[in-house]
């Protein structure tokens, strides 16, 4: 737990050592002297410069991951001796967690406390699962002819460009990063311009657990320009992406326009979050639906964003969530009272209040929220904001907003509700309350989404995996299923 008041957590933010250079090569990269500015939303003031990455420095970076992969002893040390390094850079992140938790909540408005307790848990409890999980990887050798021994080994694929936003900065990049490390790859990651600093400060700690030099490198610049440099880079052979499906489209386009890299998309959502009436406990439902909605400002990819309710208990239901909704702290990130913190920027905000204007011109009922608030700070603060009465075709259930808004729909039966939850061109995440074991096993069935979470939301471990169906992507982080997007599989046929 993090124990410290709002002032001491103000005190520290103001005493840390912000990065402000590339990490290339194990070590500071200042590149052609460009830089950008981090804003910090819960103010709207200017944290820190950072370098701002062209070509040439994302060509240095691929360089060093390249050098470090195919003369570099990375992949050829034993599986056990990169786990212990994994295991080190977890132990340093557990070492920095404050250090690394008020970095997050600055650069990206959560609150500290979901910062340190959450997001830093999930970065550090990745490091350590793929830390241990590096040497117990096996390889298959199938019954074949009598006169003949096959082999099936997996290969690290070698080096990978990794591309992240910036709503889970560290837990995301650590996704791609930890069991790009395990396999035997080399990384060169692409944090968001609106976080990179927790990214850099990743970097920093992988070299001080003993990494050696390009095996993680980590450049910072934006999208269009670094971003794309990587993604039609021909050096780089898988490229890792997790963001917007339609910068998920990009990188297919950058693959084909390139040298075929292997491509893995984790992308948005419009996650159905389905309430039957025999529910085991509505009140838990209502309570885990606000909490789905509002966690980390909505700025989730698996966010519950739509509330199917049967009809009769859909007022019940939502003015339970509306309560709630009135009753969240929005606050200073840096406040542990604070339970919904700053969207991510203005132009963010913008684009959310948007959304909530389309809700109203196009006729669903506004419950609560809707607006900004705390203007006076600077920052950029939204209520939790709550519409009913939204039918399928608006805009308000059909896009993804990533904020803190909720579309309640009313459902009157369960193919009705199944149908409703399918009709999205995502298919990432849903939700489900039900008593009966039968239901719930068939409306999994007929849900299509990488997850099904029955009577709760968000749970999760690293032992499963985390990815979508249609066009929230492919591919798979988490568990030892992501060991598979870092490898190429090999067979060797022996004639005996
Ligand atoms: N499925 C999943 O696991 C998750 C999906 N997401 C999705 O991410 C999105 C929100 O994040 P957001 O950062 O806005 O997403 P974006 O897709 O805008 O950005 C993601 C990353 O791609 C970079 N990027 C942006 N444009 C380009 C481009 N033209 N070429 C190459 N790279 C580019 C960004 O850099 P920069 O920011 O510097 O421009 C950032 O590093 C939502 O759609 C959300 O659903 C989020 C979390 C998890
Ligand atoms: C308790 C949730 C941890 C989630 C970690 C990262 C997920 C990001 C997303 O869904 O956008």
């Amino acid at each position: 737990m993090l124990n410290a008041t709002h002032e001491e957590l103000l005190r520290r933010a103001k005493e840390l050592d912000l990065p402000t250079q590339h990490h290339i090569d194990g070590r500071s990269e200042a590149g052609d002297g460009g830089s950008f500015a981090v804003i910090s939303p819960r103010d709207g003031q200017s944290l820190v410069q950072v370098a701002d990455a062209g070509e040439a420095e994302v060509d240095l970076a691929v360089a060093a991951a390249r050098r470090a992969f195919d003369t570099g002893p990375w992949p050829h040390l034993a599986p056990a001796e990169r786990g212990r390094i994994l295991l080190r850079i977890a132990e340093l992140l557990e070492e920095r967690r404050e250090e690394l938790a008020l970095t997050v909540s600055l650069e990206m408005g959560k609150p500290i406390t979901d910062a340190y307790a959450i997001e830093l848990r999930a970065a550090i409890n990745t490091f350590r699962w793929y830390g241990q999980l590096a040497d117990k990887l096996t390889d298959e050798s199938p019954h074949t002819a009598p006169d003949a021994l096959a082999l099936i080994t997996r290969e690290p694929t070698g080096v990978v460009g990794a591309v992240v936003p910036w709503n889970f900065p560290l837990t995301l990049a650590s996704w791609k990063v930890a069991p790009a490390l395990a396999a035997g790859c080399t990384v060169v990651l692409k944090p968001s311009e609106s976080s990179p600093l927790s990214a850099l400060l990743l970097g920093r700690a992988a070299t001080d657990a003993g990494l050696p030099p390009g095996v993680l490198n980590v450049v910072t610049g934006d999208g269009p320009v670094a971003g794309r440099a990587l993604g039609l880079h021909p050096d780089v052979d898988v490229l890792a992406f997790t963001g917007s499906t339609a910068v998920g489209r990009h990188f297919l386009r950058y693959a084909a326009d390139s040298n075929l890299k292997r491509v893995w998309l984790e992308l948005g959502g419009k996650s159905p979050n389905i309430v039957l009436p025999d529910a085991p406990d509505l009140e838990k439902a209502a309570a885990t639906a606000a909490w789905g909605i509002f966690f980390n400002q909505g700025e989730m990819c698996t966010a519950p964003s739509r509330l199917l309710v049967h009809s009769s208990i859909a007022e019940q239901v939502t003015e339970a969530v509306v309560a709630r909704a009135r009753e969240l702290r929005v606050g200073d990130p840096l406040d542990p009272a604070t339970e919904m913190g700053a969207l991510v920027g203005d132009s963010h905000l913008g684009r959310v209040l948007e959304h909530v204007a389309s809700g109203l011109d196009e006729g669903a009922r506004l419950r609560v929220g809707g607006g900004r608030t705390l203007a006076e700070t600077g920052g950029s603060y939204l209520r939790p904001t709550v519409f009913d009465r939204v039918d399928p075709g608006m805009r308000l259930a059909r896009e993804e907003i990533f904020g803190p808004v909720l579309s309640v729909l009313a459902f009157d039966d369960l193919d009705e509700a199944v149908r409703l939850a399918n009709a999205t061109e995502y298919g990432l995440a849903a939700g489900l309350w039900t008593s009966d074991l039968t239901t719930a096993h068939k409306v999994s069935r007929a849900l299509k989404a990488g997850t099904v979470w029955v009577n709760c939301y968000e749970e999760g471990d690293l032992t499963v995996p985390f990815g979508g169906m249609k066009q929230s992507g492919n591919g798979r982080d988490k568990s030892a299923h992501a060991i598979e997007k870092y490898t190429e599989l090999k067979t060797t046929w022996i004639q005996l």
